[in-house]
């Protein structure tokens, strides 16, 4: 290991470390000076609203931080692209997830590890957890067992299920192309796309990039046996239903004068031939975390006409669920949404994509030590400090729920919604 990734993998763990372990912790938000304090938040004062909810259980949302409470929940199956290591192991990742709903959205959000990898065994436990919650977002959970739990839960609970892992990324990835594709004049009904990782993200992108008018017949998706192909028996139904008529066999074959490649998979799967052997004015989105399916200096070093995104915040072009799922769930806890719907999905991708293409306010290029950042190769989304999105995201995100008809009130945004 290197003198600069040892300091590098020093520093993460001391931040993680002090001053006191771990990234939260439980704030208070009423007075609790006095005697006469405590008697109101506990007993006695605590049983009227235990009265008024058994009575009335909206009260919840009036009484308790059920409205603006999240749980970040995850059985460590496929922990960022680290793969299966584990509930406790995951934590880390599920506190900066609650980190960042509580930094970007002001939303309270509660890191849940779950010791369980049996989907019925999951899904009964998060259930269970409903009435805490306004809502739930799943998180590092494999394919396939993430679309049957996502699905049953969202069946069986009455608050919003999300996985992050799919939709949220779907969103910033459908937001990102859209504003590459705008630049490299290119457009989704005509280019040939190949998706590498048919998985959680892989596939919930194809089925929203599909959505907003991809060109299936077009597309190539290669998982670990290759190009799936309609001449492969046994395959599971998220990849049946993506498997191309073609004589492609290989990640190679499939890139040969392809637009786009979008990578959800593993670390250095694209080899520098390989992005040589693309159309002109190619798209790279090699998103795989921590390491990408291709290194940006590498790519740069081949070509100099393609747009390179990655899902790290230390390269330009950060493509990462970050810019959706915080305002995403802020838009839908802000009207009470009893479900995330598709075109929720899409006012979300519509916002972020056309924020990018607005002059940049100096507050933001500050925080990046960035003399200029406009809309260009090196800047197709907008960054996650970025104070507009809190302000464009969650408005849009309420009023697709209320046209859809699942606000359950109207949008009412939360006070001091920029959080910490
Ligand atoms: N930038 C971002 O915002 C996000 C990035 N990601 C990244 O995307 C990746 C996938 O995440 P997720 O979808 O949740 O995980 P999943 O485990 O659900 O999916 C990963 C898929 O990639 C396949 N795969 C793994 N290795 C290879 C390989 N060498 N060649 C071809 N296919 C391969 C897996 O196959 P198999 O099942 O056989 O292992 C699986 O189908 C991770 O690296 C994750 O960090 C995910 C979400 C957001
Ligand atoms: C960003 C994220 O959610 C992941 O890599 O799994
Ligand atoms: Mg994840």
């Amino acid at each position: 290991m290197s003198q600069n990734s040892n300091n590098a993998r020093q520093n993460a763990l001391d931040y993680h470390e002090h001053p006191i372990p771990g990234k939260t912790a439980t704030a208070l938000t009423k007075p609790t000076a006095t005697a006469h304090d405590l008697a109101l938040a506990y007993s006695p004062g605590v049983a009227e609203p235990v009265r008024a909810i058994a009575a009335d259980p909206a009260d919840a949302y009036r009484y308790t931080n059920k409205g603006n409470l999240v749980g970040v929940i995850s059985d460590g199956s496929a922990i960022l692209g680290l793969g299966n290591l584990g509930a406790l192991a995951s934590k880390p990742v599920m506190e900066g997830k609650a980190l960042l709903f509580k930094k970007f959205a002001n939303i309270d959000a509660v890191d849940l590890e779950i010791g369980t990898q049996d989907p019925a065994e999951f899904i009964e436990t998060v259930r269970r957890l409903g009435p805490s919650f306004g809502g739930i977002n799943l998180e590092d959970i494999s394919a396939p067992r993430c679309f049957e739990i996502e699905r049953a839960l969202i069946e069986s609970m009455d608050i919003p299920v999300f996985h992050d892992d799919q939709h949220g990324t779907a969103i910033i990835i459908a937001a990102a192309l859209t504003n590459a594709l705008r630049l490299q004049g290119k457009s989704l009904d005509d280019i040939r796309l190949v998706l590498v990782g048919a998985g959680a993200a892989g596939t919930a992108t194809l089925n929203l990039l599909s959505d907003m008018g991809l060109n299936r017949a077009r597309l190539r998706v290669v998982d670990r046996v290759g190009v799936l192909h309609t001449e492969l028996d046994d395959l599971p139904s998220h990849h049946a239903d993506v498997a191309a008529e073609t004589d492609d066999r290989t990640l190679e074959d499939a890139l040969k004068g392809a637009d786009v490649f979008i990578g959800l998979s593993a670390p250095n799967l694209l080899t520098p031939d390989m992005l040589m052997s693309m159309n002109e004015r190619p798209i790279v989105f090699a998103l795989a975390n921590p390491d990408p399916e291709i290194r940006p200096e590498l790519a740069h070093s081949v070509r100099d006409d393609l747009i390179m995104a990655t899902g790290r915040s230390d390269y330009p072009n950060q493509v990462n669920n970050v810019l959706a799922f915080p305002f995403i769930f802020r838009g839908t806890l802000d009207c009470r949404a009893s479900r995330i719907t598709p075109a929720m999905k899409i006012a979300c991708v519509e916002a972020l994509a056309a924020l990018a293409r607005e002059p940049v306010p100096a507050s933001v290029l500050s925080a990046y030590g960035a003399a200029d950042l406009s809309f260009g190769p090196e800047y197709i989304l907008p960054k996650p400090f970025d104070p507009r999105l809190i302000e464009r995201l969650p408005p849009a995100v309420a009023a697709a729920a209320a046209a859809d008809g699942v606000a359950r009130m109207p949008y009412r945004p939360y006070p001091n919604a920029t959080g910490a």
